[in-house]
């Protein structure tokens, strides 16, 4: 039996904070899973997050198999696309982008993965998912070929996130895009946070400890970063269990 979101509720209950590192199939070679996980294995990361906005088919579930051999901390896949589905990981974020307005990434894209989603035993847990502009465009926004909720607009952001909650979802995920330059600012995720009862995860943008402890501190419980260690595994040092 898979819990992931067992385990993250609990967590929760227990004031203790979660760590997704994010794997993009584009950009790890292979040859390199082995030493890179071994690092996030010694670190306090909880999850791997598995995924991109754009990955070529066959990719990932190689990447998620290689993956596995290493590490006993669950694999969730983080998908911009149906065809990053494979039964290899432990769970997926089916992920709808509800600050966007295309129906294709409202409930289109779900409807297509239910026939892969039927023959495998992936936990499936719904998710909201809210890209918030961060000052340049994104690759979820290009993508996804919507737009962004503006950040001055906090009342319509937690009124969003509310929304979701309302219609079931059971995370909430506040996106400001991947390498983003500036990450989401604590007002914003303080904001969502009072008005929400589900576990609220944040990223895009986080680089140091100080921009982590600050997202923690203001309401954050998971947070998910991929580029601060596609650029210098060096960060791991920082981040030692
Ligand atoms: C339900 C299924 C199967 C898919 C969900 C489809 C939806 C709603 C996707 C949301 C829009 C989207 C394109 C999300 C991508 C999320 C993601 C993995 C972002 C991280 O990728 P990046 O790292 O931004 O990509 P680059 O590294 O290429 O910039
Ligand atoms: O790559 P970074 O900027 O850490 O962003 C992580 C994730 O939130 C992107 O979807
Ligand atoms: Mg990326």
């Amino acid at each position: 039996m898979k819990n992931i979101y067992q385990n993250i509720s609990a967590s929760i209950a227990k004031n203790e904070k979660l760590l997704a590192v994010l794997i993009d199939p584009d950009k790890m070679k292979l040859s390199n899973v082995s030493s890179f996980i071994s690092k996030v294995n010694q670190s306090i990361a909880t999850h791997i997050f598995v995924g991109g906005s754009e990955v070529n088919e066959g990719l990932t579930e190689a990447l998620v198999i290689e993956i596995k051999k290493h590490t006993l901390l669950p694999v969730v896949l983080f998908p911009g696309d149906v065809t990053q589905i494979t039964n290899k990981a432990d769970g997926i974020l089916f992920l709808s982008l509800i600050s966007g307005r295309n129906p294709e990434y409202l409930i289109g894209k779900h409807v297509e993965a239910v026939s892969k989603l039927k023959d495998s035993d992936l936990e499936v847990i719904s998710t909201g998912y809210i890209l918030i502009e961060n000052g340049k465009q994104t690759a979820v926004e290009r993508v996804s070929q919507t737009k962004p909720l503006e950040r001055d607009k906090i009342q319509h952001i937690a009124d969003t996130a509310k929304a979701g909650e309302l219609l079931g979802m059971k995370l909430m995920y506040l996106e400001a895009g991947s390498g983003a330059t500036h990450a989401i600012e604590p007002k914003i995720i303080s904001a969502v946070k009072k008005q929400l009862s589900i576990p609220l995860i944040v990223g895009g943008g986080i680089r140091t400890k100080t921009e982590i402890e600050l997202a923690y501190k203001a309401g954050a419980d998971v947070i998910v970063i991929g580029t601060a260690f596609e650029k210098d595994e060096a960060f791991f040092n920082h981040l030692q269990k």
